[in-house]
């Protein structure tokens, strides 16, 4: 994972590749911000969430120690509009006996587009996910996972995805998503 993450800083150099903040944190540093945003995006969810709760939230991807379960580093390529992530799943991530649980493919896949979409229009949430998963991704092993963004048509997005093993010689996963721009007037 070292070896990949030194590679991608190498084609940072020029500026042509963006290494992505790692978000240990949520997107948010004060309490108030949480509770404007959700007030402002998700007027109908803010009614069902207890605010006490919400001062606990950490990103799902983000709480597990060091080398147990989502390690991964997001790297961006403006001009081809790519996300590339770097992700080893941790023992903690099982599914099938030595392989990784496919929930934990579909999360790290729906952060990587979702970051996709993030990037080019601001406040999106998924709308649909979609996924093949093709062959069984080895416990532990690095692989890269690759999304593209295809196209905008108004607030929809559309971002398409695949995993491979760091050889490329195998296609573990491949995905296609949907996500919408929020719209503020909107009450979702
Ligand atoms: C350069 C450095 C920058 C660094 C930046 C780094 C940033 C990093 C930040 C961290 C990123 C982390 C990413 C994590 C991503 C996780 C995202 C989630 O899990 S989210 C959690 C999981 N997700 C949720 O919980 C979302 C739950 N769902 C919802 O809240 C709502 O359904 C909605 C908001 C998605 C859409 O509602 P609404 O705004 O009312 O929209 P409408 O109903 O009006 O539809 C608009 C259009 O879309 C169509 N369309 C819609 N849906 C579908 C569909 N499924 N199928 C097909 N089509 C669909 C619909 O037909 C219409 O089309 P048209 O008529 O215009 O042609």
């Amino acid at each position: 994972m070292r070896l990949l993450f030194d590679q991608f800083m190498k084609k940072c150099e020029d500026g042509s590749w963006i290494h992505l903040p790692s978000y240990n944190y949520t997107l948010f540093q004060r309490s108030q911000d949480i509770s404007a945003f959700i007030h402002a995006y998700l007027p109908t969810a803010s009614k069902l969430i207890n605010e006490e709760k919400l001062l606990q939230a950490k990103i799902f991807t983000r709480n597990f120690e060091d080398g147990l379960g989502f390690e991964y580093v997001m790297f961006y390529n403006d001009v081809e509009k790519r996300v590339v992530c770097v992700f080893e799943g941790g023992p903690y991530l099982q599914g099938m006996p030595g392989c990784l649980h496919g929930g934990a493919i579909a999360t790290m896949i729906d952060a990587t587009v979702g970051t996709s979409a993030m990037i080019a229009e601001g406040i999106v949430m998924t709308a649909n996910l979609n996924i093949n998963f093709k062959r069984p991704v080895p416990l532990c092993s690095v692989v890269l996972i690759n999304s593209q963004l295809d196209k905008i048509e108004g607030r929809k997005l559309f971002i398409s995805c695949n995993v491979q093993s760091v050889d490329e010689k195998t296609l573990y996963t491949e995905a296609t998503s949907l996500f919408i721009k929020l719209d503020p007037e909107k009450q979702v």
